[in-house]
């Protein structure tokens, strides 16, 4: 495993440090208000572990799982709700928890998802985002890490489902994926 990592990109400080800071922001943004934070299964798991501690507002947590990668690198673009919420967000403050916004494809086929259930409203957090990869504009309110145009693992972040567990953000070397 050691060598398909080509380096790492964000250590566990990093992220930990980050998450504190988006924490700190929406404790203040969304006083006294009822949350629910959405994360997108898979990869958001760790944000959302981690992100929910760091938070002082209580919140509730439910999880959607879509996929639009497959076994590749690749966004395909077609988004599939391989399960949707438990929950009922019409007049909710929804915030969705992602691991990272890549095409963009993924997340403006969720918010328009989400927000025809009429949430009271619908914000994003992400820990990381390629800004050289987007192909739709979205606006996001919490972005943790602005990061180059390569492919990312750990953290949640998969190739062909390995390496979510990593403690950190590294990216991989092409030989693994045939770059
Ligand atoms: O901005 P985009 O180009 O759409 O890419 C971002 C999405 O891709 C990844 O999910 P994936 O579909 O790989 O599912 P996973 O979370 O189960 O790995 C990631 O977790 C985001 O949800
Ligand atoms: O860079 C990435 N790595 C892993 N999964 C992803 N999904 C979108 N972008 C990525
Ligand atoms: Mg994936």
């Amino acid at each position: 495993m050691g060598t398909d990592l080509e380096k790492v990109l964000l250590s566990k400080e990093e992220i930990d440090a980050k998450l504190a800071e988006l924490a700190a922001e929406i404790d203040r943004d969304y006083q006294g208000k009822d949350l629910l934070i959405v994360g997108v299964l898979k990869g958001a798991v760790m944000v959302m572990a981690d992100l929910a501690r760091a938070l002082s507002t209580p919140v509730t947590m439910d999880w959607m799982a879509v996929s639009s990668y497959g076994a590749g690198t690749k966004s395909s673009g077609v988004v599939r709700i391989l399960k949707d919420l438990d929950t009922d967000i019409a007049g909710r403050d929804v915030l969705i928890v992602e691991d990272i916004i890549d095409s963009g494809l993924t997340l403006s086929w969720l918010l328009s998802n989400l927000s025809s259930r009429g949430p009271a409203s619908l914000q994003v957090c992400t820990l990381l985002r390629k800004p050289e990869a987007a192909k739709v504009a979205i606006d996001v309110k919490y972005v943790g890490y602005d990061i180059p145009n390569e492919f990312v693992v750990g953290y949640g972040l998969d190739y062909a489902e390995k390496y979510r567990n990593l403690p950190f953000v590294g990216t991989l070397a092409p030989h693994v994926y045939g770059g």
